[in-house]
C-alpha cells in the first residue's frame, strides 16, 4: 500500500473514531517490523512507549466469574471489568517495550452448523502486551511464545487510544494473559465459539499447529539450535512441546533446565533437574544443572553437597571445580557477612552490565515495629562502627548504561519523553521477577507501597503470579527505589518517595533498583548508617557505635541545611523527627531566613567561582563570616598548620552528633573557598579551610566519604608543608573513614589500593569532591620550597 493512501485511510478513520480496518491493521504491523529490521541494522534499539494516565489495571477477579467481550464491544479507555477477551493472534508478533499483536474474535456458532459472521467480518485490533515476556531485549523474536493462531484470553482487558491516535487493547499485568493450551479448548468459557477457517492474514504460511507433526527428538535438535542462538524463551516452549510427547525424557528435561539456568528461572530449572535425576540418576551434566539452580536459588550448602560428590568421581572437571568454589565463597559471605569488597569492586567493573555473584548477608539486625514510623530496623546487639550490618542483591535493578542504549523514539515518530524510561524499565524487570519466581512476590508485596496503598493482606504462602499488581509495583519503586549516584558506585544513595510525578520520573532516568531488607531502613539526618551500591549490590555499614535495640537509619538524601530537607522531606510525607531536626525547628526563624538568603547569593556567585577568579575571594570570605556570625558561639578554626608548630592536631573524629555543632550551611561555601585558595597557591589558608570544615563533617550519611576526601586534602598540604608527621596522622584518619565506608579488604582499607576513590596515585595528588590537589611531587612552587 502506498504510504500516503495508507496516511489518508488513517486520517479519514482517525476523524470518524473508527477502529482500523483488518488490512490497514496488517500494513501498520508490516510497516512497523520494516521499521524494527531497519533500525536493527541501524543498530538501534526503539522502545515504543504508551503512557496510561492512570495507574495500570491488574485484574482481581478469578477467571470463572468474568464474561466474555468480543473485541467490536470494547469501549475506549474503559477497564473491561468483569470481563475476558477470547481472540487468536493472526500475526508474527513483534516486540520492542510491549510485545505488539493482531487478534481476532473468535465466531459464535448459531447451533445448525453455521456461523454468526462470515470471515471477513471477523473483528481484528490490536493488543500490546507490556511486561509480558522475558526480558531479554526489546527486539527479541517472540513468536514461539506467541505464534501464529495462539489463543488468548484476556482478563479485564482495557481498551484505550494509542500514541498513534487509534485504538488497542492495552493489558500491563502478564498475570491477565492467558495463553491457551490445544487441551484448554474445553473451557466453558469457549463453549459455542469457533475460530474462522482461514487466518485471514495477508502474508506468511500460517502454521498454526507448529509442532504437531515432529517428534520428540526433532523438537529436542530444534530446541538445542534455539539454545545456540541464546533463544532460551523460545528453546523452553520447544522442549516443553517434545514434553507433551514424551513427558519422561531425560534428555529434554535436562535440556529445559539449562534454558531455564540461562533465563535465570532456577526453581522452574530445579524441577527439570530433579525429575529429569529420578529418571536417569547418575547423569553428570544434569547433577552439574541440578547444583547450578540450587546455586542460583542461594541454596548454597545444598549446591555445595551436590558438587563435592561430582568432584568425588569428576576431580579434574574445572567447570564444577569452579562453581564449588564460588559456592565456599557464598557460603562465607552468607554465613559471615565476609566479602572480599576489593573483588567485588573490580567485578562490577568488568561485569556489564555489573549485575554480580553474591550472597546476600544479614548482620546483626531485625525488622521491628517503630513507633510513628511503620516497621523499621533495629540492632540485635551492640554494634561497632564499621560493621556490615547488611549485604543486599537487588531484587531487580536498571542501570543508566542499558538505558543508554535505547533510542526512544516511537513508531509513528511522536516524541516521548526519555525521563520514563529507568522507572518503566524498572517496573518491567520486577513484573517480570514476579511472573517467574512467584514465591518472591510475598517479600516484595510485604513492602511499603505509599499512603495510598492498603498494607497487602493476602494470607498465601505462595502468591501466584496471577496476582501480580502493577499499581502496586509502582507504589513499591516509589516508596523504596533507591538510585546509586550517576556514575554507578558513587557511595550516595537517594531514596525517592514522592508523589510529585515530575520529580519521580526525573529522578528515575538514569540507574535505579530495588532492595528488599535496606526498603525497611527509615530515615533520619542523622544517620548512623549509610549504603554503599556496588554493582546491584548494596552494602550498609554502621557509621557510628549502635547500641543493641538502637534503630538503625540512613539519610533519604544528602545531609544539608535545614531549609533544604524539609523541601526534600514534604512529598515523603512525613516530619522527621531527628535531634537535629528537633534542634533547628527550635531556632528562630529569622536565623534561617538570614542563612536562605545568604545561600543565595552564594548561589548566585557560583557560575563565577567556576571560572576561578581571585576576585571571588573576599565575595566568599565575606559570605562565610556572615553565615559564621548566624551560628551560636562558633569555635574559631584552629591556627595549626604553621611549619614551625610541629605538635599534632587532635582529630575530631565526629563521632559526636550534638545537634549544636552543626554547622550545615557553611560546608559549601567554605568548600569553594578552599578550592580558590589552592587554585592561587594561598596553600596555608586552603588548609585552615579543609580543617575547619572536617571538624564541620559529623559522621553521617554522605559526610563520611567528605571526611575523608578533606583528611586526604589536609594530609596532601601537611606534606607541602613538610610536616610528614602530621600528614601521616591524617592519612591514618582518611584510611580510618574509608573503613567505615568499604570494609577493610586483606587488611587494606579500599582507598589505598586503588583508584577507586582518588586518582590512583594517591602519594602525588588526592580528590577531594572531585577537585585535584597538587602535592609537592607534582607542585613547583611548593617542591622548590623544599629544595630550599
Ligand atoms: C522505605 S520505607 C521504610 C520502611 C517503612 N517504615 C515500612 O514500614 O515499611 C519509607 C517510609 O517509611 C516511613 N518513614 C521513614 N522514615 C521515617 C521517619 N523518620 N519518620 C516517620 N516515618 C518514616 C515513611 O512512611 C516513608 O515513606
Amino acid at each position: 500500500m502506498d504510504p500516503f493512501e495508507l496516511l489518508f485511510e488513517q486520517l479519514l478513520i482517525s476523524q470518524q473514531g473508527r477502529r482500523l480496518s483488518r488490512h490497514l491493521l496488517f500494513e501498520k504491523h508490516k510497516r512497523s517490523v520494516a521499521h524494527i529490521i531497519t533500525e536493527q541494522h541501524n543498530d538501534i534499539i526503539n522502545a515504543s512507549y504508551t503512557v496510561t494516565d492512570s495507574s495500570p489495571h491488574s485484574a482481581k477477579t478469578p477467571l470463572d466469574s468474568l464474561k466474555r467481550i468480543t473485541l467490536s464491544e470494547l469501549c475506549l479507555d474503559t477497564v473491561h471489568h468483569g470481563r475476558v477477551l477470547v481472540c487468536r493472534n493472526i500475526v508474527k508478533p513483534f516486540k520492542m517495550n510491549a510485545v505488539q499483536l493482531i487478534v481476532e474474535d473468535p465466531i459464535v456458532e448459531t447451533g445448525t452448523g453455521n456461523s454468526s459472521a462470515t470471515d471477513s467480518e471477523v473483528v481484528a485490533d490490536r493488543l500490546s502486551l507490556y511486561n509480558f515476556v522475558n526480558f531479554v531485549g526489546w527486539r527479541s523474536d517472540v513468536s514461539d511464545c506467541l505464534p501464529v493462531g495462539a489463543r488468548l484470553l484476556i482478563k479485564e482487558p482495557y481498551y484505550k487510544m494509542a500514541a498513534d491516535k487509534f485504538p488497542m487493547v492495552r493489558c500491563d499485568n502478564p498475570g491477565d494473559v492467558i495463553i491457551l493450551s490445544n487441551e484448554q479448548v474445553d473451557m466453558p468459557l469457549l463453549n459455542g465459539l469457533k475460530w474462522s477457517d482461514a487466518l485471514k492474514i495477508s502474508y506468511g504460511p500460517v502454521q498454526a499447529a507448529k509442532f504437531e507433526s515432529s517428534t520428540p527428538d526433532q523438537l529436542r535438535f530444534k530446541g538445542n539450535e534455539k539454545v545456540k542462538h541464546k533463544e532460551y524463551a523460545s528453546a523452553i516452549a520447544i522442549y516443553t512441546q517434545a514434553l507433551a510427547l514424551e513427558p519422561n525424557n531425560a534428555i529434554v528435561l535436562s535440556n529445559r533446565a539449562q534454558a531455564h539456568l540461562e533465563l535465570q528461572q532456577f526453581r522452574q530449572a530445579l524441577k527439570d533437574a530433579d525429575l529429569a535425576l529420578t529418571i536417569e540418576a547418575g547423569n553428570i551434566k544434569t547433577r552439574f544443572r541440578q547444583a547450578k539452580a540450587l546455586y542460583g536459588m542461594k541454596r548454597y550448602q545444598e549446591a555445595g553437597g551436590v558438587l563435592r560428590d561430582l568432584l568425588q568421581a569428576n576431580a579434574t572437571n574445572t567447570g564444577i571445580q569452579d562453581t564449588f568454589r564460588r559456592t565456599l565463597e557464598r557460603i562465607v559471605e552468607q554465613q559471615f557477612g565476609r566479602y572480599k569488597v576489593l573483588d567485588v569492586f573490580q567485578e562490577a567493573r568488568l561485569t556489564h552490565p555489573p549485575r554480580l555473584d553474591h550472597a546476600d548477608y544479614v548482620g546483626p539486625v531485625h525488622v521491628v515495629q517503630v513507633a510513628g514510623k511503620g516497621r523499621g530496623i533495629v540492632a540485635t546487639q551492640d554494634v561497632r562502627p564499621g560493621t556490615l550490618l547488611m549485604c543486599s542483591k537487588a531484587y531487580a535493578m536498571v542501570f543508566k548504561e542499558e538505558l543508554a542504549k535505547v533510542h526512544i523514539r516511537h513508531i509513528d515518530d511522536l516524541p516521548m519523553h526519555k525521563n520514563y524510561l529507568s522507572k518503566t524499565h524498572l517496573i518491567t524487570k520486577i513484573a517480570h521477577r514476579v511472573q517467574q519466581e512467584p514465591w518472591t512476590t510475598r517479600e516484595l508485596y510485604d513492602l511499603y507501597a505509599g499512603v495510598d496503598l492498603p498494607p497487602f493482606i493476602d494470607q498465601n504462602p505462595e502468591i501466584e503470579g496471577s496476582q501480580i499488581d502493577m499499581a502496586r509495583i509502582e507504589g513499591i519503586i516509589l516508596a523504596n527505589c533507591f538510585k546509586p549516584d550517576n556514575d554507578s558506585w558513587k557511595p550516595f544513595a537517594e531514596l525517592m518517595v514522592t508523589s510529585e510525578e515530575d520529580e519521580v520520573h526525573n529522578k528515575l532516568d538514569g540507574s535505579a533498583g530495588l532492595w528488599i531488607l535496606p526498603s525497611y531502613i527509615n530515615h533520619s539526618c542523622v544517620a548512623n548508617a549509610h549504603p554503599i551500591i556496588i554493582g546491584d549490590l548494596m552494602f550498609i555499614r554502621a557509621f557510628r557505635d549502635i547500641a543493641k535495640d538502637e534503630e538503625v537509619c540512613i539519610s533519604y538524601f544528602p545531609l544539608s541545611p535545614y531549609q533544604e530537607r524539609k523541601e526534600r522531606l514534604q512529598p515523603r510525607k512525613f516530619d522527621c523527627q531527628c535531634p537535629l531536626c528537633e534542634f533547628e525547628r527550635s531556632e528562630p526563624a529569622a536565623k534561617h531566613t538570614r542563612r536562605h538568603q545568604l545561600l543565595e547569593d552564594f548561589g548566585k556567585l557560583v557560575p563565577k567561582i567556576g571560572t576561578g577568579s581571585a576576585d571571588m575571594i573576599p565575595r566568599v570570605e565575606s559570605i562565610v563570616s556572615d553565615l559564621r556570625k548566624t551560628y551560636p558561639s562558633v569555635i574559631p578554626p584552629k591556627t595549626e598548620g604553621s611549619r614551625k608548630k610541629k605538635k599534632s592536631p587532635k582529630v575530631d573524629l565526629g563521632t559526636s552528633i550534638l545537634p549544636q555543632q552543626f554547622r550545615l550551611a557553611l560546608i559549601n561555601p567554605l568548600d569553594h573557598l578552599g578550592r580558590l585558595y589552592l587554585l592561587h597557591n594561598h596553600r596555608e589558608q586552603a588548609l585552615q579551610v579543609f580543617l575547619e570544615l572536617f571538624g564541620l563533617m559529623p559522621r553521617c550519611g554522605d559526610m563520611v566519604q567528605k571526611r575523608m576526601g578533606y583528611a586526604l586534602a589536609i594530609s596532601s598540604e601537611y606534606e607541602a608543608l613538610g610536616l610528614l608527621g602530621t600528614r601521616n596522622q591524617w592519612v591514618d584518619v582518611s584510611k580510618k573513614e574509608s573503613e567505615l565506608m568499604y570494609g577493610e579488604d586483606e587488611g587494606t582499607p579500599l582507598s589505598w589500593r586503588g583508584n577507586t576513590l582518588g586518582t590512583g596515585n594517591e602519594r602525588t595528588c588526592a580528590n577531594v569532591s572531585g577537585f585535584r590537589i597538587e602535592t609537592p611531587l607534582n607542585n613547583p612552587v611548593v617542591a622548590r620550597r623544599r629544595e630550599e
